[in-house]
């Protein structure tokens, strides 16, 4: 961790019944052979500063995409785009035909030969690729090599090849909510806050986003260090959120009513993903020319989105597309939705050596829903300059279009 953030939301909290992070090096030193001699990037060093390569992993993923598009927007010195990911998406297609050059590589980053061939000669990774699963439909162990071997996969590539600079997504999961249900109200990066992890997803995360920062600093191959920082978004949406598109279409299975679960009294923090790959650009890009201030660092990434309840904001869309939050109280006891989520969990687990049961509520997702957890911070403004690129009524109205497309078609 850098200067900032000791002690406080660092994320640095316990993982209960996971080992420690030296206990599962992996073997992509041995792996890479002769990568690091390929080239020593660095983005102010030679006559070609000008164009620079970005890799972006899990490039076809939800946020992956807009990050990908913004970069082909918004970073007038991308020479080359790699978009690396399990799964690469049609639409990769229609990119390639532009004046940058996009390269598509489907990879896995739990293996560390693939991850050091689409770093090798990159200046820029931006580290999005995750296994996002709250729901049970991974076992732990797969989440946790996805995330986390996944991402020291990537650093070491970076060292081993010379990749000096490293963005990575993290997520607000790696500080909370916690297994008490403490809220964490308009919350920065300094407040103190117990984070305690039980579920092997906010688990991972926060293993990952240790690895990257304590990477910061790392000589590279070539001699010069390893710039990293992590970004920690809160609850994204926007074009691709497919909880929002899946709500949509049990509100019209339910001839048009949602019922709600959550008092609307419990803050939801929510981002709009065109600000948070506005944010990993921004990052990315200053992360040479301040990287004193920002190696090391992590930022809460969030936007101008209002601070309201799961339900309530997810309404704010769901609601123009003809839907009915029906309540202004939850409609079953708050002991019943708990009894209902530790059924689930039980279904879930008895089930299993038969057929996958992942329903949306479980015990982790009704303890995340139903507990403010809100930021409010000025830390990336400061450091880097970020500002949302998408006001509120923008993010809002492009949601509305995409869930309205969505929801009638099979995307
Ligand atoms: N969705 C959300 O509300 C939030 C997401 N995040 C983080 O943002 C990142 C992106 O999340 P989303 O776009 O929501 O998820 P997503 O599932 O839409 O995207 C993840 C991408 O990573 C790829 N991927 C997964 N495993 C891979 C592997 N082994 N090798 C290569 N690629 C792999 C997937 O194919 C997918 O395209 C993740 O790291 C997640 O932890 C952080 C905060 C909030
Ligand atoms: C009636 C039920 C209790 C409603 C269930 C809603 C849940 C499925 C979602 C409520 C909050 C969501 C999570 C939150 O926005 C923070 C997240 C950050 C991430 O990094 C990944 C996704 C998620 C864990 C997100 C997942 C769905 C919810 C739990």
């Amino acid at each position: 961790m850098g200067q900032e953030g000791e002690g406080g939301a660092s994320g640095r909290g316990r993982c209960v019944g996971w080992p420690a992070l030296d206990e599962r090096r992996g073997p992509l030193q041995a792996s890479l052979g002769t990568l690091g001699q390929r080239l020593q990037p660095g983005m102010a060093d030679s006559a070609q500063a000008q164009k620079l390569v970005y890799l972006v992993t899990g490039g076809c993923g939800f946020l992956g995409e807009h990050v990908v598009r913004m970069l082909l927007q918004r970073e007038p010195r991308l020479g080359e785009l790699r978009v690396f990911d399990r799964h690469l998406g049609p639409w990769l297609e229609e990119l390639k035909t532009g004046p940058v050059r996009v390269t598509a590589i489907q990879g896995d980053v739990t293996e560390a030969h693939e991850v050091a061939a689409a770093v090798a000669g990159a200046h820029v990774v931006i580290h999005t690729a995750g296994l996002v699963d709250v729901f049970g439909r991974a076992s732990p162990e797969t989440i946790h090599e996805v995330n986390v071997q996944g991402t020291r996969n990537v650093i070491e590539a970076c060292v081993q090849t010379g990749t000096r600079f490293l963005v990575y997504t993290s997520s607000m999961e790696v500080v909370g909510p916690n297994t008490k249900g403490h809220p964490f109200y308009r919350g920065n990066e300094d407040t103190l806050y117990e984070a305690v992890h039980r579920h092997p997803y906010p688990c991972s995360k926060a293993l990952a986003e240790r690895l990257v920062l304590e990477a910061n600093g790392r000589e590279v191959h070539g001699g010069l260090p390893l710039v990293t920082c992590a970004l920690r978004p809160t609850g994204i949406y926007g074009e691709g959120h497919q909880i929002m598109r899946d709500f949509y279409r049990q509100g019209l299975r339910l001839g048009g009513w949602l019922f709600r679960a959550i008092p609307a009294s419990v803050e939801h923090g929510r981002v709009y993903v065109g600000n948070v790959a506005w944010m990993h650009v921004l990052a990315a890009r200053e992360l040479e020319r301040r990287a004193a201030l920002m190696g090391g660092q992590v930022y809460f990434c969030y936007d101008g989105s209002p601070y309201k309840s799961y339900e309530d904001f997810n309404m704010e869309f769901l609601g123009p597309c003809g839907l009915q939050l029906v309540g202004a109280r939850p409609l079953l006891p708050y002991w019943l939705l708990v009894f209902l989520a530790a059924l689930n969990a039980l279904l879930q687990w008895l089930l299993r050596p038969l057929v996958l049961y992942a329903p949306l509520l479980n015990p982790y997702t009704l303890a995340v829903a139903n507990t403010t957890f809100t930021v409010s911070t000025d830390k990336a403004q400061r450091h880097f300059g970020y500002e949302p690129l998408f006001s509120w009524e923008d993010s809002r109205t492009r949601t509305i279009l995409w869930v309205q497309a969505a929801g009638s078609s099979a995307q």
